[in-house]
């Protein structure tokens, strides 16, 4: 077997390409999308703006935004026919095979016919994902067929506006609006080079997001937000944290939302997910569940030096927002999306097929045994 860290497995520190729309970790943990701090944007700007900024490689001024966000908000709703092929998808299905499927249908209704339809393409999946994934829970959960179309002015509003019924507080609306933000965008992880790949064939935009879809959804990328909230869960108290969690390592588990390919010594959206955390931990009148989270962090920084990803206060921050682990997934396909769709603009913009080599660790030449010899 050959050494994982010799071979280069995973093709970690090799540089696969190029783009203008992302550093990660450039002076050891900072995050920039087209040459804006994350934190920058997360203090100073909204989804939309980031969106724009993605797709167009400048913020909007104040006309392009209201025009773009009118053009956003009139694609909101979804087709007939998507609603009933979401009606017909059982309440146990796991939701990201929801978003799978919604993306790769609705590609089937309104194809991307050529590359010059790429934004409209993007905008409409920006549009209508927070639908998909709500009017699907609500039917196959409660029974109720939603309005896919709320008055709220932003994404992440309208999200949770479709998830609970209700407007939002303007807490919960502006932590939704960070949360979109910080996971809008990173540089080639692997859903976002599956995107890459797949545009590299020449493929229709459809195809490079449902495949990007695929890829978040495994508990080494964007799973590990869902698989945390399952662990802190588990836990009955910062005390029960460290015990559990020693045991954990022990039996050389993986902690989920722990940990970073690039990212050495800590991830930058983890910092201002968790202030935002805690604001919603006071609100929420309970702590617990925030102390447990801050008691995992400092254990497992002093016992292996490994420090919390993007995921892991996101776990307690979109509980105590009430919503539902099963659904933090395809929140994350919803912001994602947005660095999914530049990548694949960037990718066709300067195209060559991604096609690298393998080394072959396999039997040296030989030849067939007629069957009945072998
Ligand atoms: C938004 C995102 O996608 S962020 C990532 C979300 N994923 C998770 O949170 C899953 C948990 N984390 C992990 O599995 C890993 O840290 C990954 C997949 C993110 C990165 O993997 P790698 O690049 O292979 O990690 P890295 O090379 O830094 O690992 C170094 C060592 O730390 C260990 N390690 C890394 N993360 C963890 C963890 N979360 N729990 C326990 N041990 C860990 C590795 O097993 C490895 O040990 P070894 O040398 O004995 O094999
Ligand atoms: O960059 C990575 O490998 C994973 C990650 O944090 C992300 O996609 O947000």
């Amino acid at each position: 077997m050959v050494d994982k860290k010799l071979s280069g497995a995973g093709l970690r520190g090799q540089s696969a390409g190029e783009t203008a729309l992302c550093t990660v970790g450039k002076s050891g943990s900072g995050l920039t999308y087209c040459g804006y701090d994350v934190s920058d944007l997360a203090d100073n700007a909204t989804f939309e703006e980031v969106a724009y900024l993605l797709f167009n490689g400048e913020l909007p001024n104040q006309t392009q935004l209201d025009h773009y966000k009118t053009e956003l908000y009139a694609q909101r709703d979804l087709p007939q026919a998507l609603k009933e092929v979401l009606q017909r998808i059982p309440a146990d299905a796991h939701p990201m095979d929801v978003m799978r499927t919604g993306c790769s249908f609705l590609g089937n209704l309104e194809p991307e016919n050529d590359f010059s339809e790429q934004h409209k393409a993007a905008n409409r999946l920006l549009a209508a994902f927070p639908a998909i994934m709500c009017y699907w829970y609500k039917f196959s959960h409660e029974g109720v067929e939603i309005d896919c179309v709320t008055e709220e002015d932003t994404i992440g509003g309208h999200f949770l506006h479709l998830l609970n019924g209700k407007a939002p507080s303007e807490l919960h609306r502006r932590v939704m609006d960070v949360s979109l933000i910080l996971y809008a965008e990173h540089e080639f992880n692997a859903s976002t080079f599956t995107a890459r790949v797949c545009a590299s064939t020449l493929s229709d935009m459809f195809s490079c997001i449902t495949g990007a879809i695929g890829t978040l959804r495994g508990p080494l990328h964007g799973g590990a937000n869902e698989a945390a909230m399952d662990m802190i869960q588990k836990f009955s108290s910062p005390a029960d944290a460290k015990t559990q969690m020693a045991g954990m390592l022990e039996r050389k588990e993986k902690i989920m939302g722990f940990g970073h390919a690039i990212y050495r010594t800590s991830d930058p959206r983890n910092v201002i997910i968790k202030t935002w955390s805690e604001k919603l931990a006071n609100e929420f009148g309970d702590t617990s569940l925030y102390d447990i989270s801050v008691a995992c962090e400092e254990f497992m920084w002093d016992s292996k030096k490994l420090f919390c990803n993007a995921d892991f206060f996101h776990a307690s921050a979109y509980h105590f927002m009430g919503i539902p682990t099963k659904l933090f997934t395809p929140i994350f396909v919803c912001s994602r999306l947005t660095g999914w769709a530049a990548h694949v603009m960037e990718q066709r913009s300067n195209n060559r097929i991604i096609r690298p080599s393998a080394d072959y660790t396999g039997s040296e030449p030989r030849t067939v045994t007629p069957i009945s010899k072998r």
